[in-house]
């Protein structure tokens, strides 16, 4: 994994780079902004200077022509402005889009644990808050930013035309303003930061507390975590302020200056009128360039503080799109199953850690290509871990695992998990139809309907399935969902509908009832008939069935075989089984 030192990625999020972004695609609409963003800074730096001529002409035939100039100029800029603003926003929104889809595209193919750390209310607040400030940044940023500077140069210039001695003294008045603006500005970053941090682990406290709603109130916790919530929601509001802090200075000091400088002006300049070195057009035209002076100014600083803001708001996706992507055995040979009975699975003296926690140690044992294995073990063994493993959702620390006789390693790795149909501890269905949720990764016509209601019926589902409001096309969100059992069934319809080799299922049984746990049996046995299923099992009607039995207790093998011989030689086995750990009829046989 590459970590980049911040001030490098601070070089690489400039505000030009977020410009070659917004391009990207449109490079004649960006051109179309530039022109027209010059256009209506010229037609605002010509106003006052029309102005003047207006004046100096009162009287004679001229003054008509620098009336229509003057209207030709104002309307010009604000059309101008109008237009390049409108389009920017276009641009903006498509780049916005653009990110989001990348984020959301790059969080899901992360490895688990990265995802795992970085938590979902803070992938969330990426592709809400972050971006809202990016936005800001484009608003600001790639047109309104420049055209300020180019209006203040361009203001500053004819000034200076017109009188340079009054030009020092307002260059003068802005230059303490402007030290002290970027004062301002370099406190504002550190804000910034603080800010979106606290942001994003606000949003991640939130959604872990709505996840966690039902035991929240079976345990009337509302009140406690709405307390914790609170604590994390007013430290984002005390760095806001800071920030807000900092950003209220702009404006002051920004008047400030540009009240010291109309007051020398007016003092020095009202002499040189009345000494007849100054004329009262060239004046006039001074104090008016002098206030437009200000807005530019103002546009600035405003616009130094978005950019400040959105430029640390986009460092957190390039902190995220830094984290590299789940990969392996890319550049591997093409598969190709080893021919001769090869075991569908093998563990050879595999360990692994969390972190620094030793989770499995010396695990070896193998599944075959068909028939059943079951892994059993008290709470907490590493059984889940272990059918993990076997997807490549994390790499194992030392040893081996290898799929039909390949080092999972050397499986590319989405080949790799084509041979696998697994279903999860937690049987998790996504936001959508049945439909899609049976079809997962496959596209909606891989089957029919009538295919689908067949495995549906085979779990037990179909009739549940047929009486919601849009039977297949029912969404699995809000007020229509399913229950825990339905929803392990609809999880193992899923893997039934795959053609994959090897069967990954995470204590299938844990919501079932007995006839549906029957039901579950039964195709389970079916399945083994013709591919291998490892099942992590918690009854013992599933693991009796089993042909062949692994036990892990705290991440060790301490026995394998067929039930009937470890009933009979294993003294840990029968603890298990004894002791009831695991449930069911005949446990105590
Ligand atoms: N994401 C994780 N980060 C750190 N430790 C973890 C993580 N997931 C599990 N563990 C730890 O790894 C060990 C094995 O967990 P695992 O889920 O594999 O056990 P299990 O045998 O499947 O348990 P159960 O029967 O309760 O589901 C446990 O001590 C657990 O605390």
């Amino acid at each position: 994994m590459r970590h980049h030192p911040p001030e490098a990625r601070q070089q690489a999020d400039r505000p030009l780079r977020i410009l070659r972004d917004l391009a990207t695609g449109h490079p004649g609409t960006m051109l179309l902004i530039g022109l027209l963003a010059l256009a209506s800074t010229a037609g605002t730096l010509a106003l006052p200077w029309a102005v003047g001529r207006l004046i100096a002409t009162l009287g004679d035939g001229a003054a008509d022509r620098w009336t229509v100039w003057l209207i030709v100029f104002g309307l010009g800029a604000a059309l101008a402005n109008t237009l390049a603003t409108f389009l920017l926003s276009r641009l903006g929104q498509r780049m916005i889009c653009r990110l989001r889809v990348r984020t959301m595209g790059h969080a899901l193919r992360l490895p688990l644990a990265d995802v795992r750390r970085e938590g979902s209310g803070n992938l969330v607040t990426r592709i809400t808050a972050d971006t809202s400030r990016v936005k800001k940044l484009i608003d600001v940023g790639p047109i309104q930013l420049p055209i300020a500077g180019l209006t203040a140069i361009g203001t500053l210039v004819i000034m200076g035309f017109l009188d340079w001695l009054l030009l020092a003294v307002t260059v003068g008045a802005f230059a303490v303003a402007g030290g002290l603006i970027t004062l301002v500005v370099k406190r504002l970053r550190r804000s910034y930061v603080a800010v979106q941090e606290s942001t994003g682990l606000l949003a991640q406290r939130f959604v872990a507390a709505v996840d966690a709603v039902k035991v929240i109130k079976a345990y009337r916790a509302e009140e406690s975590v709405s307390a914790d919530l609170a604590t994390h929601a007013e430290t984002v509001a005390r760095r806001e302020i800071d920030a807000a802090r900092m950003e209220a200075l702009m404006t002051p000091v920004v008047n400030l200056g540009q009240q010291i400088a109309l007051v020398a002006v007016i003092t020095g300049g009202g002499a040189r009128l009345v000494a007849g070195t100054l004329s009262l057009a060239d004046f006039v035209a001074f104090l008016l360039y002098l206030l437009q002076l200000t807005g530019p100014f103002m546009m600035i600083a405003a616009g130094v503080t978005a950019l400040k803001m959105g430029t640390v708001a986009r460092e957190r996706f390039t902190g995220l799109f830094e984290k590299p992507q789940e990969s392996g055995g890319e550049t591997a040979q093409p598969v190709t199953v080893p021919a001769g009975p090869v075991p569908a699975v093998q563990f050879d003296h595999v360990d692994f850690s969390y972190g620094s926690t030793p989770v499995l140690r010396d695990v070896s044992f193998e599944v075959p290509a068909r028939g059943l294995t079951a892994i059993v073990g008290l709470s907490g063994a590493g059984k889940s871990t272990a059918v993990e493993l076997i997807q490549r959702f994390a790499d194992v620390t030392s040893g081996s695992i290898r799929v039909q006789g390949r080092d999972t390693r050397n499986w590319p790795l989405a080949d790799l998990r084509a041979q696998v149909a697994y279903v999860d501890q937690a049987a998790s269905s996504v936001q959508d139809t049945v439909r899609r949720n049976l079809t997962l990764g496959r596209g909606d016509a891989a089957f029919s309907d009538g295919e689908l209601y067949a495995v549906l019926h085979r779990v037990g589902l179909a009739d549940e399935i047929r009486r919601k409001p849009q039977g297949l096309d029912t969404v699995l969100a809000g007020d229509v969902d399913l229950s825990g059992g339905q929803r392990q069934r609809l999880a193992i319809a899923r893997a039934m509908l795959t053609d994959a080799p090897l069967v990954l299922l995470d204590e299938p049984s844990s919501h079932l009832d007995s006839i549906n746990e029957q039901k579950l049996r039964d195709l389970v046995d079916d399945l083994a008939a013709t591919r291998a299923v490892l099942v992590v099992a918690h009854r013992i009607s599933t693991i009796q069935h089993a042909d062949h039995v692994v036990i892990l207790q705290s991440g060790e093998v301490v026995g394998q075989g067929p039930h009937d011989e470890l009933l009979r030689n294993c003294s840990n086995y029968t603890d298990l089984v004894r002791g009831q750990m695991l449930v069911g009829p005949g446990a105590l046989a």
